[in-house]
């Protein structure tokens, strides 16, 4: 039988960036989202929480997804300036990043609270974009592979299955620096991440979950990056700012 794939996603982590004013930038992502690039591959935005709302109703039609940044593993109470991911399913969202390398690096979180932010995201019925990845000391010292896959062991909850979760593998060392693995050491890491969710997810779903690769995507290197086996699509943060940059890696796939 043959295994019958869901589309590559291309998400678009626009962090803390983004206005009222950014709403042209999403329409023109939503006009340049034709029937032709539906049918190959999923888009998704993940703009600052202030838009998720408005973002998501701006969409409906249009079938670009909306996903949060962040949030919380409780689905309420005392805890200020947080978001649950409840919150984020109410506003639209359909989608939420959970441990980025700049949560782990600047809130410190660890593998479990990335975990219990995707178990939130689960509950709430989002799927959850969990992101992996090591600095440039790991890597340099040789660790990539055990660091991705002790986070993986760590950060992707039980119940996980092809669609409720998505993995980004994000080289930290890679974001925003124009700097990306060599297509071999992205096929490396990406076939290391397949096997581990073999364990993780299970046999029957493991190899419908798709696996991105974020770090320093653009244009120019979106076709290499995204022929690589065991890539299913992009983490995309400053060229995802930019609705053309945006809609031509998701070109990518168009062949
Ligand atoms: O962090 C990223 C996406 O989550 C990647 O950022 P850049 O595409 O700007 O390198």
């Amino acid at each position: 039988m043959s295994v019958e794939w869901p589309r590559p996603l291309v998400a678009g982590n626009w962090k803390m960036n983004g206005l009222k004013s950014s709403h042209e930038v999403l329409s023109e992502i939503q006009n340049g989202y034709t029937p032709g690039l539906k049918a190959k591959v999923e888009l998704v935005v993940c703009p600052p929480a202030t838009l998720v709302h408005s973002f998501a109703v701006a969409c409906v039609g249009s079938r670009v997804g909306i996903g949060g940044q962040d949030c919380h593993a409780k689905e309420s109470g005392a805890f200020t300036g947080d978001l649950s991911a409840e919150m984020l399913a109410d506003a639209g969202a359909a989608y939420v990043i959970v441990g980025h390398s700049e949560r782990r690096q600047y809130h410190k979180e660890k593998d479990a609270d990335v975990c219990a932010k995707a178990v939130a995201a689960h509950r709430a019925g989002l799927a959850a974009i969990v992101c992996v990845g090591e600095t440039r000391e790991e890597r340099e010292a040789g660790r990539t592979l055990a660091v991705v896959r002790k986070q993986l062991r760590g950060s992707v909850p039980v119940d996980s299955n092809s669609r409720n979760l998505v993995v980004a593998y994000e080289p930290v060392w890679a974001i925003g620096t124009g700097l990306t693995p060599t297509a071999a050491d992205v096929a490396e890491v990406h076939a290391a991440i397949r096997e581990e969710l073999k364990r993780l997810v299970g046999k029957a779903d493991h190899a419908r979950v798709r696996i991105l690769y974020g770090g320093s995507v653009k244009p120019s290197n979106a076709s290499e990056l995204m022929a690589v086996e065991n890539v299913n699509g992009a983490l995309v943060g400053g060229a995802s700012l930019v609705a053309a940059d945006f809609l031509a890696i998701a070109g990518a796939y168009l062949g």
